[in-house]
């Protein structure tokens, strides 16, 4: 289908025209505030993310894309000053409860970054060194399987199988993020986090990635950050356009790029800022 704005000539790519009507929720938030020192950087955001959907957040640059994105599976913990207030749930499981086991909220949610960041170990070692830690598989024929397992899921098996032992670290860039992805989905996750997973890649290495995203949504909860709209139209279910840390505008991605509600969502997807 072609996007009547002008804009974005692309189609929607295996996406049902009318979304389902009763989706099951997999993330909830509520009233998220976040604030970096002084300066709040989220404000108020209230969004419920689905079951086995890809969700992409898109938004200029600075509008806190990112920063959702990682109080999802709480790094910004990692971060100096950074406060959290308000409720992410996920399956109804607060994020945030003060004895919840942050270890395993980051099992359960994986995270793919903008650059890939293989371990510099093996190829097998990068998939098999986080299951093996949480005692998911033993050492030897089960732990090969899982490897293997994970390495078809990321669609990547059939380059690596006869180099398992080579560094992560000597694939080409795209071979290295499906790498990492493979890493992410061996321990098993409900939903995994990426973080514009393309933008260091070429046009092929790309559309290899963004394929595995239409495979990986049948298991997997999928939360992308991307600043190319196209992308976010040719694979994302639901959309969410963030501007200076508020959520401006969240709903199925064919109504956000083909009739958008706000003015604020028409402007940016139309080019006229950001
Ligand atoms: N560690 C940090 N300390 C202080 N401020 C931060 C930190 N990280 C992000 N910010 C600020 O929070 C706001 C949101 O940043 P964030 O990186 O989430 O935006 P973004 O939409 O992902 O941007 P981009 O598309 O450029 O990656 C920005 O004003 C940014 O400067």
């Amino acid at each position: 289908m072609t996007m009547e704005n002008g804009f974005i000539h692309t189609t929607f790519n295996d996406r049902d025209e009318t979304p389902e009507i009763a989706e099951s929720i997999k993330i909830e938030v509520k009233n998220l505030d976040l604030f970096y020192g002084d300066k709040q950087a989220l404000n108020s955001i209230n969004m419920d993310v689905y079951t086995k959907k890809i969700t992409a957040l898109i938004g200029p640059s600075g509008c806190g894309k990112s920063t959702f994105l990682r109080c999802i599976n709480r790094m910004n913990d990692l971060v100096p000053n950074c406060r959290v207030e308000g409720f992410v749930g996920i399956d109804g499981h607060d994020v945030y409860d003060k004895d919840i086991d942050v270890v395993a909220v980051r099992k359960r949610v994986g995270m793919v970054f903008q650059q890939p960041n293989p371990f510099p170990k093996s190829i097998y070692e990068n998939i098999a060194y986080a299951p093996l830690m949480h005692d998911i598989v033993k050492k030897g024929k089960e732990c090969d399987e899982l490897v293997e397992r994970a390495l078809k899921g990321a669609n990547l098996w059939e380059e690596v199988k006869d180099k398992l032992k080579d560094p992560g670290t000597a694939l080409s860039g795209g071979q290295q993020q499906r790498l990492c992805i493979a890493r992410a989905i061996a321990v098993e996750p409900d939903v995994i986090l990426m973080d514009e997973p393309t933008s260091a890649l070429d046009p092929i290495s790309t559309e290899k990635i963004e394929n595995l995203m239409l495979d990986l949504k049948k298991n997997y909860t999928i939360v992308i950050v991307t600043h190319n709209m196209q992308q976010a139209a040719r694979i994302a279910d639901y959309t969410a356009f963030f501007h200076l840390g508020n959520l401006i505008e969240y709903s199925d991605a064919k109504t956000l790029f083909v009739n958008p509600k706000e003015k604020k969502t028409e402007d940016y997807i139309t080019g006229r800022f950001g």
